[in-house]
């Protein structure tokens, strides 16, 4: 890390915020920060199609231009900004960052929440010196309860580092990682909301299959799945002992859980997401065009 920039920092409060590329990631963060108390008119969003940010508008009270109106949007939403956060999908990134270079200060952080995309790549594509940080959310940001995971890249002072770190905590739980566990976060927090949201179908499935109505076994599972996550956020005990505090002797949980491990129910979550990690490393290698 740096100590180069000269500018004083803002404060995460008093800082301008530009979310470039407004999907469900960006829009997830963007809401755990305005519930957070931030106030919507240091916040500007972008995104392509009028009719997404009429929706934005009128769902955050915040400023939201519309490439499809406006070719120079993204660039005009950056002007001024002290935190710019790219959510465009990892292929779109480097273009993005080349496309907003013009309209960045020296010392506008560029922050950067897509997957398999280095900061490295983020910085060639920008000035000599723009500080970038990469990170990995989650979804649950939407609620502040996401995880956020930072690694600065080369040219990111502490003090940047601390003020996106600052705004982000609006959203849930921000961790400092290495840039080389980026893909391993991604494989565990970034994609792990949509395995718990797997995880509410298939017991809804096997409610189904146990005779069940549908509505009746969607609710069991969503409830289920919602209220054993709040037991463990709230609870002294880590997952196993609050697994073992359902299993009672020769019980019927005791049934289930040896049947997932008969049949591999853990090998099967490893492989997923080393997989998914593995795809994070070929989607950086299709990027860099090796
Ligand atoms: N979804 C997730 O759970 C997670 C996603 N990520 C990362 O977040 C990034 C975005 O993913 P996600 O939110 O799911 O994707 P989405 O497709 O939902 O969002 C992308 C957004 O970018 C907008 N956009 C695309 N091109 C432009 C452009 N040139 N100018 C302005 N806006 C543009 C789109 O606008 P419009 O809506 O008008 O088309 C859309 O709102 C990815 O890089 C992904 O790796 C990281 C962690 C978790
Ligand atoms: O599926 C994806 O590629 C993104 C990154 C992590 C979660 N969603």
């Amino acid at each position: 890390m740096t100590e180069t920039t000269t500018s004083p920092v803002p404060s995460a409060t008093d800082a301008r915020l530009a979310f470039i590329g407004t999907g469900s990631m960006n829009e997830s963060i963007l809401a755990g920060v305005l519930a957070s108390g931030k106030d919507p008119g240091t916040v500007v969003a972008t995104v392509r199609r009028p009719e997404r940010a009429d929706e934005l508008r009128s769902r955050f009270g915040i400023t939201v231009h519309a490439t499809g109106d406006d070719d120079a949007a993204n660039a005009r939403a950056v002007e001024g900004a002290d935190v710019v956060v790219l959510g465009v999908k990892p292929v779109g990134i480097e273009d993005m960052a080349r496309e907003i270079a013009g309209a960045l200060a020296p010392t506008t952080v560029v922050v950067s929440v897509a997957a398999a995309v280095t900061n490295a790549m983020i910085e060639a594509a920008l000035p000599a010196g723009q500080p970038v940080v990469r990170v990995m959310p989650n979804t649950p940001s939407r609620v502040q309860r996401g995880v956020l995971a930072v690694s600065p890249g080369t040219s990111a002072t502490d003090d940047q580092t601390a003020l996106v770190e600052g705004v982000l905590a609006g959203s849930g739980l921000v961790v400092t990682v290495p840039e080389e566990q980026q893909d391993a976060v991604s494989a565990i927090s970034g994609s792990g909301p949509a395995y718990v949201f797997y995880l509410a179908e298939a017991m809804t499935d096997a409610g189904v299959a146990l005779g069940l109505d549908r509505e009746l076994a969607a609710r069991l599972a969503e409830e289920t799945v919602s209220g054993a996550g709040e037991l463990m956020r709230t609870s002294d005990d880590d997952a196993a002992t609050l697994r073992r505090k359902v299993t009672s002797p020769k019980g019927t949980t005791e049934q289930a859980i040896a049947t997932f491990d008969r049949e591999g129910l853990r090998d099967v979550v490893a492989h997923g997401t080393a997989d998914a990690a593995a795809r994070a490393a070929e989607i950086t290698k299709e990027l860099s065009g090796n």
